[in-house]
């Protein structure tokens, strides 16, 4: 009903603002765009579910969330995506896995510190009733 839609309409607000702090932080700049398959014509045969802050937020308007757990799903993703794909010794890769652990931790420690876990429940009442 009416109340519900404004539940999630507050829940795109917050998930939009989290999400656009994070493309701003420079340490993010490799997760705000898909990885380009051009450049890297391997990379869906490694990672079968590709995922950046620009499709987050694109996500977000395309009402696909209804919890924040869900959010976390593909935000998970990012990280994950970013630790399996570059695994190795080299200075490259070395940097991108610190930078995907730093989003890790980042999205954590926003969630921890600005969600009330009433509206999350609130959320996820709304998601088991649908
Ligand atoms: O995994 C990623 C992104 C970094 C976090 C997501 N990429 C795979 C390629 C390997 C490495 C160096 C460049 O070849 C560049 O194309 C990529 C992009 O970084």
């Amino acid at each position: 009903e009416e109340q519900e839609e404004d539940v999630l309409r507050e829940l795109r607000l917050f998930l939009r603002n989290v999400t656009e702090r994070l493309a701003l932080d420079r340490r993010f700049k490799a997760f705000t765009k898909p990885v380009d398959i051009e450049e890297v014509p391997d990379y869906l045969m490694v990672i079968r579910k590709p995922m950046d802050l620009s499709t987050l937020l694109t996500n977000i308007d395309q009402h696909k969330y209804v919890t924040v757990r869900e959010f976390m799903s593909d935000t998970d993703l990012i990280w994950q995506n970013a630790l399996e794909y570059n695994p190795d010794s080299d200075p490259m890769d070395r940097h991108i896995r610190h930078r995907a652990c730093a989003l890790k931790d980042t999205v954590r420690a926003i969630i921890r510190d600005e969600l009330d876990e009433d509206f999350e429940r609130v959320c996820e009442e709304i998601r088991e009733s649908r």
